[in-house]
């Protein structure tokens, strides 16, 4: 799905990602895991151009994406419609529930109001939100619980028919109930779309993902099944950190 090639982020001098390799499957979760600082937030941002934002960035190597490298010939907002990215704090925007999830459609260019219902019906089914939301679209997003928001989000960047799903902490401002909920969400989601996610919680990495990349100072250490890092890990640095010896 995503193919990443001696992949290097420099933020000004500091080298924040160091010659990355990382083959993403399709229809897969992948978790990115290692301690505050190492680049997991950095890596996953690359991953849609995000951190073409930043000033004094420098990027060098390559990420394959349909069979092109993203930071050559691809259009920037096409490949974000395609890569979508829900952060840590839910960030609803200020309309009503309805129009969060009909904005990005809106924009590239569907404006047929029974297209839009039926879009932003499917969305908030496939973000398991719609059974809650369905009497109340009319009101403000912020009208809703943070799980809710964090699930209106979702199904804000499902809306657009997104491949692939970038996930930042989605769930580290969430109460254990709604984290749950996203999780198995994030399991079922993984049918229609191959997802990607920076977790800080190791339990969650091993529910939700299949594979699992753990970073240390910018550098992948180890990228494998998730069973095989959290079992049977072939690098010590690996078992240190996710028997919690460190980070
Ligand atoms: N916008 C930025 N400008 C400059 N340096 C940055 C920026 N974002 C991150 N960095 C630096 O890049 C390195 C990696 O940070 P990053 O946020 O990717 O790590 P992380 O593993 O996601 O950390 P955390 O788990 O704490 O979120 C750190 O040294 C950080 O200070």
């Amino acid at each position: 799905m995503i193919t990443v090639k001696k992949l290097n982020l420099y933020y000004g001098k500091n080298h924040a990602l160091k010659n990355v390799d990382l083959n993403i499957e399709k229809n897969k979760v992948t978790a990115l895991i290692g301690p505050s600082g190492c680049g997991k937030s950095t890596f996953l941002r690359t991953l849609n151009r995000m951190n073409d934002m930043i000033e004094d960035v420098k990027i060098d190597g390559e990420i394959i994406y349909n069979g092109k490298n993203i930071y050559n010939d691809v259009d920037i907002y096409v490949l974000r419609k395609k890569i979508g990215m829900v952060f840590q704090k839910p960030n609803p925007f200020v309309m009503s529930i309805y129009d969060n999830v009909a904005y990005g459609p809106r924009i590239h260019g569907i404006n047929n109001k029974s297209a839009l219902d039926e879009i932003v019906e499917k969305s908030l089914k496939e973000a398991a939100l719609w059974d809650e939301v369905k009497d109340r679209l009319g009101e403000s997003g912020f009208s809703l619980s943070g799980g809710q928001q964090q699930r209106l989000c979702i199904a804000r960047v499902i809306a657009t028919e997104p491949d692939v799903l970038l996930m930042d902490e989605p769930t580290s401002a969430l109460d254990p109930i709604s984290t749950l909920k996203i999780e198995e969400l994030i399991e079922n989601m993984k049918n229609n779309y191959t997802v990607v996610i920076v977790t800080h919680n190791m339990q969650q990495a091993g529910r939700i993902s299949d594979k699992t990349a753990f970073f240390l100072n910018g550098e992948v250490i180890e990228f494998d099944d998730t069973s095989k890092i959290f079992s049977a890990p072939r690098d010590k640095r690996t078992e240190d950190y996710i028997t919690g010896r460190f980070g």
